[in-house]
């Protein structure tokens, strides 16, 4: 199995009483697969993308990537945030060449940051500055700087959730023109069931409190995708139906955490 995740858990110590941010989670991804994480606000999906990504220890449990334990963050696992966080100094291809200069001249950093920026279709945009580029733009930037590095494993945590709905519907299709072209693995966490629907071939659904998985969707439609196709509407309806009591749960425990203070 390309990635395994066996029993993790993971609890923050609080206040008045520790937080299990997750329970028990197990699960498989095969090489070349396109998962989502999908769940209510605090359900933890972050917390375990960033487990995987070896950036939080779990409290137990274990995580083996291509026969390795996960013990620490590792350059065959990229990552890509909400946000870009690109470096305002620097241009469009300063940015992706930057992490790249450390084992390649700088010639051939160049080259590679323009074919991962050509994929994302930016080639156009090298020399600008990030503040010159739209939020879609500059996600796309960010993805261009982490499939630069050529990791295994993309590990994007609702990398589209800033964006307004045309730009991100937009950004969908790169990214699955991506993911056809370079064949990687993707582990995705978001919290809109249409995203999931359009790019994943399975959407883990998981509820909170404990963080837990509910139940494991396998998507077998052909790509590119529409988000509407009508095959699609009943994993939509048991998608939400699954999530309305976790829903109603986040909401009661807000309000509890309100009447509260
Ligand atoms: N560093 C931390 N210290 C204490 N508690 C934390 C920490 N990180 C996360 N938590 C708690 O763990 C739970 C899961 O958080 P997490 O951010 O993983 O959820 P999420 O599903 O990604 O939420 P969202 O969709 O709102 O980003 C939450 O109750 C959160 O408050």
């Amino acid at each position: 199995m390309f990635l395994t995740i066996k029993n993790v858990s993971k609890e923050f110590p609080g206040r008045d009483r520790s937080e299990i941010a997750l329970s028990n989670i197990d699960l498989d991804v095969k090489e070349g697969e396109f998962v989502s994480i999908l769940g209510p606000s605090g359900c933890g999906k972050s917390t375990l993308l960033s487990i995987v990504a070896g950036l939080t220890t779990p409290t137990s449990g274990e995580l083996i990537l291509q026969n390795n334990p996960i013990k620490g963050p590792g350059k065959e696992r990229g990552m890509v945030f909400q946000q870009a966080a690109l470096f305002p100094w620097l241009s469009v291809e300063e940015n992706v060449m930057f992490p790249l200069q450390k084992e390649l001249s700088k010639n051939a950093a160049r080259e590679l940051a323009h074919k991962y920026l050509s994929m994302v279709q930016l080639s156009n945009y090298t020399t600008h500055s990030p503040h010159e580029l739209s939020g879609g733009m500059q996600q796309r930037v960010a993805i261009a700087r982490a499939l630069a590095m050529d990791p295994a494993l993309l590990l994007m945590d609702e990398p589209f959730g800033a964006l307004d709905e045309q730009t991100r519907s937009r950004l969908h299709e790169v990214l699955e023109e991506i993911f056809l072209e370079t064949k990687k693995t993707i582990l995705f966490v978001t919290h809109s069931i249409q995203e999931s629907l359009k790019l994943s071939d399975r959407i883990v659904v998981m509820g909170t409190q404990p963080g837990r998985i509910l139940d494991v969707i396998e998507l077998d439609f052909p790509r590119p995708r529409e988000q509407t196709r009508a095959e699609l509407l009943p994993y939509e309806v048991k998608i939400k139906s699954l999530l309305k009591a976790e829903i109603d749960k986040v909401v009661e425990k807000e309000l509890q955490h309100a009447a509260s203070r």
